[in-house]
C-alpha cells in the first residue's frame, strides 16, 4: 500500500532544516509564492515535523468540512503546552471528550450572543474613555497613534469582561499585564528547536533561553489569574452587577453537572489565557487595518461616515442597539477581513487519521495550515483582489461564517472561532464611534498612497500592520 502512496508536492529540502529556510519573515506570503509553483496542497518539513499547507478554497473545503473530523486536533508544542496549562484550554486542547465539553461551555455560556450583549456597558464606558482621550489631541494638528489607542481599547474591554468591574488599574497593573500577554503570544507562536531537531535541538533552546523565558512569563501570568480568582472568591457580589467571565466559570465549578465534572480552577485559568491570547490582538488588528484602508480610500471613508452620521444624528451618539443597521460598515468589516485576516494561516490543526486531499495522501500527526490570507486574495475567486472595495459584498451572500471557503477569516468546522460574536461586536462598535466622532486627516504632507500597508508578524500566529497608524482627528460635531 505504501508503494502507491502519493505525497503532496514539496519544495526542495535542505538536510536537517527541511524547508525552514523557505519560510521567510512572513510565512503566509512565502507560502503563496510557493503555491504558484507547487499547487494548492504542499508538503513541508519544518525540521522533522511534516506540515501540509492548503491554498485553495476547494482543498480547504476538503480539509475543514469533508475531513473535519480527521483533522481537528491541535499539535502540542512546548510553549503551547505550558501556557495552556497542559492543554486544559480550548484553543490547544487535543480533540476529544474534554475539548467537546469545554467548547460547549464556551459557546453556550461564555461567548454566547446573550453574554456578549451583557457586556454592552463595559464597551460603552471604554469607548467613551477612548473618544475622550482622542478629543484631547483633536484641537491640535498632531496626529494620534491610532494603533496604540485601539490596542488599549481592545485590551481594557477584554480585561473587564474577564476580570470584572472590581479590578481597576490600581489593583491590576495594566501595562505589566499587556506586556506579559505580548510575551506569551511570541512564545506561543514559536516552535522550540527541540521539537524540530531531535537530539541536538535542546542545546539551541538552552542558548536562546526559551525555557527560562517561558517559565517566567507563565508564572507571572498565573499569579495575575490567581489573584483575580481569589478576589472573586472573597468579594461579595452585588446582585445587580453583571456577571464577568470569572463569575460564570466559578459558578460552573461550584454547581457542576456531571458532564462538566472535569472543570476546575486550573481550567478557569486556562480559559482566561485563551481569552487574552485570542481575543485582544485579533479584534484590535482588524480595527487598525480597517481604519488604514479607509484613510487610503476617501470615497469609502466618506460613505461610511455619511451612513453612521445620518443614522445616529438624532440620538447624538452611536448606540450599540442599532448598530446592526449600518450596512456599509458591515461591508467594510468583511472587506477588511478578506484582505487582512488576523490569523492568516488559521491555528494549526493536527490530523488524527489518514485521508486524501486532491488525490494526495495525508497521514496522521501531520500539521495542517490553511492559508486563508492567500485564498482571500486569489484572482480565481476575487475580481481585482488587491483592491479595497467593500461594495463587492453587496447583494452577495458570501459570509465569514465558515460556509464560503474562499473567505475564512474565522476558520471553519469544529475548530472555528467561538469568539466571533464577541470579536465582531468590539470591531463594529469601535469603528462606528471612530467614524462618527471624528474626521480623519493624514499627517502634514502625507498622501493616501504613502500610508504604509506592509505586514509584520508580531508572533507567528497573527499578522499586523508593520508601522503604527498615525492620523489627525478633527472633531466632527
Ligand atoms: C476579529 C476577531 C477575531 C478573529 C479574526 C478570530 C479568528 C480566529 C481564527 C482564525 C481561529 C482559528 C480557527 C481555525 O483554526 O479553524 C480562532 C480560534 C479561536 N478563537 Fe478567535 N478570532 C477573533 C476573536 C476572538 C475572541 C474575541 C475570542 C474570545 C474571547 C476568540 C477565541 C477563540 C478560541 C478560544 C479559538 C480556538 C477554538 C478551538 O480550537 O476550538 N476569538 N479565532
Amino acid at each position: 500500500k505504501t508503494l502507491n502512496r502519493q505525497l503532496p508536492p514539496s519544495p526542495p529540502k535542505l538536510p536537517i532544516l527541511g524547508n525552514l529556510h523557505q519560510l521567510g519573515v512572513l510565512p503566509h506570503q512565502s507560502f503563496r509564492k510557493l503555491y504558484q509553483i507547487y499547487g494548492p496542497v504542499m508538503l513541508f518539513k519544518f525540521g522533522r515535523l511534516p506540515v501540509v499547507v492548503i491554498s485553495s478554497a476547494e482543498a480547504a473545503n476538503e480539509v475543514l468540512k469533508v475531513h473535519d473530523l480527521d483533522s481537528c486536533s491541535r499539535p502540542s508544542f512546548t510553549g503551547v503546552r505550558k501556557l495552556s496549562y497542559n492543554c486544559s484550554d480550548l484553543s490547544f486542547s487535543p480533540y476529544g471528550d474534554y475539548w467537546r465539553e469545554i467548547r460547549k461551555i464556551c459557546v453556550l455560556q461564555l461567548f454566547s450572543l446573550n453574554r456578549v450583549q451583557s457586556f454592552q456597558t463595559i464597551r460603552e464606558e471604554e469607548i467613551a474613555s477612548l473618544l475622550n482621550s482622542i478629543s484631547q489631541s483633536s484641537s491640535s494638528v498632531t496626529p494620534v497613534d491610532l494603533s496604540e489607542k485601539i490596542y488599549a481599547l481592545a485590551g481594557s474591554i477584554i480585561l473587564r469582561i474577564a476580570f470584572g468591574q472590581r479590578f481597576p488599574g490600581s489593583v491590576l497593573d495594566h501595562d505589566k499585564f499587556s506586556e506579559l500577554i505580548h510575551d506569551a503570544e511570541a512564545l506561543l507562536g514559536s516552535l522550540t528547536a527541540d521539537e524540530m531537531f531531535p537530539y541536538v535541538g535542546w542545546i539551541i533552546d538552552k542558548l536562546t533561553g526559551y525555557h527560562t523565558k517561558l517559565e517566567r512569563v507563565f508564572h507571572e501570568l498565573d499569579m495575575f489569574y490567581e489573584q483575580a480568582i481569589g478576589d472573586h472568591l472573597k468579594a461579595e457580589r452585588e446582585t445587580n452587577d453583571e456577571e464577568d467571565i470569572i463569575d460564570v466559570m466559578l459558578k460552573i465549578v461550584r454547581n457542576k453537572k456531571t458532564s462538566e465534572a472535569r472543570f476546575t480552577e486550573v481550567h478557569i485559568k486556562a480559559i482566561l489565557m485563551d481569552i487574552f491570547l485570542a481575543g485582544v490582538d485579533t479584534s484590535a488588528k482588524t480595527v487598525v487595518w480597517a481604519m488604514a484602508e479607509l484613510a487610503r480610500n476617501p470615497r469609502a471613508m466618506n460613505k461610511a461616515q455619511d451612513e453612521v452620521r445620518n443614522f445616529f444624528r438624532k440620538k447624538g451618539k452611536v448606540s450599540e442597539d442599532d448598530i446592526d443597521q449600518l450596512h456599509y460598515l458591515k461591508l467594510i468589516i468583511k472587506e477588511t477581513l478578506r484582505l487582512h485576516p488576523a490569523v492568516p494561516l488559521l491555528l494549526p490543526r493536527e490530523t488524527i487519521s489518514h485521508f486524501k486531499v486532491n488525490g494526495y495522501d495525508i497521514y496522521p500527526k501531520t500539521i495542517m495550515q490553511v492559508n486563508v490570507w492567500a485564498i482571500g486574495r486569489d484572482p480565481n475567486y476575487w475580481k481585482d483582489p488587491e483592491e479595497f472595495y467593500p461594495e463587492r459584498f453587496m447583494d452577495n451572500p458570501t459570509d465569514f461564517k465558515g460556509q464560503n471557503f474562499e473567505f475564512l477569516p474565522f476558520g471553519s468546522g469544529r475548530r472555528s472561532c467561538p469568539g466571533i460574536n464577541m470579536g465582531l461586536k468590539t470591531v463594529e462598535v469601535a469603528l462606528a464611534n471612530l467614524l462618527y466622532e471624528f474626521n480623519w486627516k493624514l499627517p502634514n504632507g502625507m498622501k493616501e498612497e504613502d500610508i504604509n500597508m506592509e505586514e509584520a508578524i508580531g508572533m507567528s500566529l497573527t499578522v499586523s500592520k508593520k508601522t503604527a497608524l498615525n492620523l489627525v482627528p478633527v472633531k466632527y460635531l
